[in-house]
């Protein structure tokens, strides 16, 4: 079997929610497809009222085919240091056309502030490796695990769009949706992430630079978190930019030429149109802008988020034993 679902951004492409299902009869919410994270939460009927803010819930009341997981429960902290926890119940999950019966899904008892202010946000869908699941006292499977067994390859692709909606496949690698050949890198799934090297960059039409650095794939994150070092030579040629620490980053005048950022991934060079680091406005007059491209702040490792993962065509290849992350212009 293979699917498909929508990738619908929210305002300056800050998230990308994707509607499933859960349940019989179907309830309909709007979710965050994280590959840098592997629990499948929601807002629910178990989450206190004061915390919701316009979320739809998954109500397992009403659902025929929910069945709680006794002495279950997950609690998850993020890198931005928002946070959730709950209780567990199994039930029926359907992503574009392909249902997985028996799916974690994990009912929220508490959501952090972030998430309550993100009304549009109905919870994570996680796509990273299953490791990383939060459940006690037994860790669930994410549902790409589950449903990898019935897809004809175990494969999903992400292929965002700058504002305007985008998809994720399941199970099939769309010829249409790219162009040119898929370059594939290895990945090291030891700690949990899509992580993978880096081979250098360039900025703008100067020469590509190697460097050696190691980041994770994170559909979940807005920006393109790199090493402070590659992130002063992006803004060296932006006239105008500096370092806001109010901000937390690099903002330029809204009105700056941005050059474009090639990313070096095995054979590939990801090219990031210098709009897509134009992020968002920090100030209603729209001068100052606040940067795509940012420091990955000693988190250890870079973070290819959404700035950089939807200058492309992405194939999660979890092939047991040997996954790998391809990558192709389009
Ligand atoms: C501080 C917590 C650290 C980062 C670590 N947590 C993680 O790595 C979790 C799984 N992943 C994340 O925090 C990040 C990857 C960080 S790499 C250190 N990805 C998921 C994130 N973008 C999901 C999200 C989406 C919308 C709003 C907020 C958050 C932990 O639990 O130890």
């Amino acid at each position: 079997s293979s699917g498909s679902a929508q990738a619908n951004p929210e305002q300056h492409d800050i998230q990308y929610l994707t509607p499933i299902q859960i349940g019989t009869p179907p309830q309909t919410v709007n979710v965050d497809f994280d590959s840098g994270s592997s629990d499948l939460w929601v807002f629910s009927s178990e989450t206190p009222a004061d915390s919701i803010k316009g979320q739809a819930v998954y109500d397992p009341k009403k659902s025929k085919t929910a069945e709680e997981v006794k002495g279950a429960s997950w609690e998850i902290t993020y890198g931005d240091k928002s946070s959730s926890s709950g209780v567990v119940y199994r039930d029926a999950v359907t992503v574009g056309n392909i249902t997985v019966k028996g799916q974690a899904v994990e009912a929220a008892t508490t959501v952090s502030a972030q998430f309550t202010r993100d009304a549009n946000n109905d919870g994570l869908f996680g796509l990273a490796f299953s490791a990383l699941n939060t459940v006690h006292p037994k860790q669930e499977l994410t549902w790409f695990d589950h449903a990898a067994k019935e897809l004809d390859h175990p494969v999903w692709t992400a292929d965002l769009k700058y504002h305007k909606a985008g998809t994720y496949d399941f199970g099939v690698i769309n010829k249409s949706k790219y162009a040119g050949k898929i370059s594939y890198i290895d990945v090291d799934s030891s700690n949990g992430f899509w992580m993978f090297n880096m081979s250098g960059y360039s900025v703008g039409n100067s020469t590509f630079k190697p460097a050696q650095f190691q980041g994770i794939a994170d559909t979940g994150t807005t920006l393109a978190l790199l090493p402070a070092q590659v992130v002063k030579d992006y803004y060296k040629a932006v006239s105008g930019a500096k370092i806001d620490y109010f901000q937390g980053g690099y903002v330029f005048p809204c009105n700056a030429k941005l050059p474009n950022f090639v990313l070096g991934v095995g054979q590939a060079k990801v090219s990031i149109p210098g709009k897509y680091v134009n992020y968002a406005p920090i100030d209603v007059a729209g001068k100052t802008c606040f940067g795509g491209i940012q420091s990955d702040d000693d988190v250890g490792f870079s973070i290819i988020g959404d700035v950089a993962l939807k200058a492309a065509f992405v194939v999660f290849d979890a092939t047991a034993g040997k996954p790998r992350l391809g990558w192709a212009s389009k």
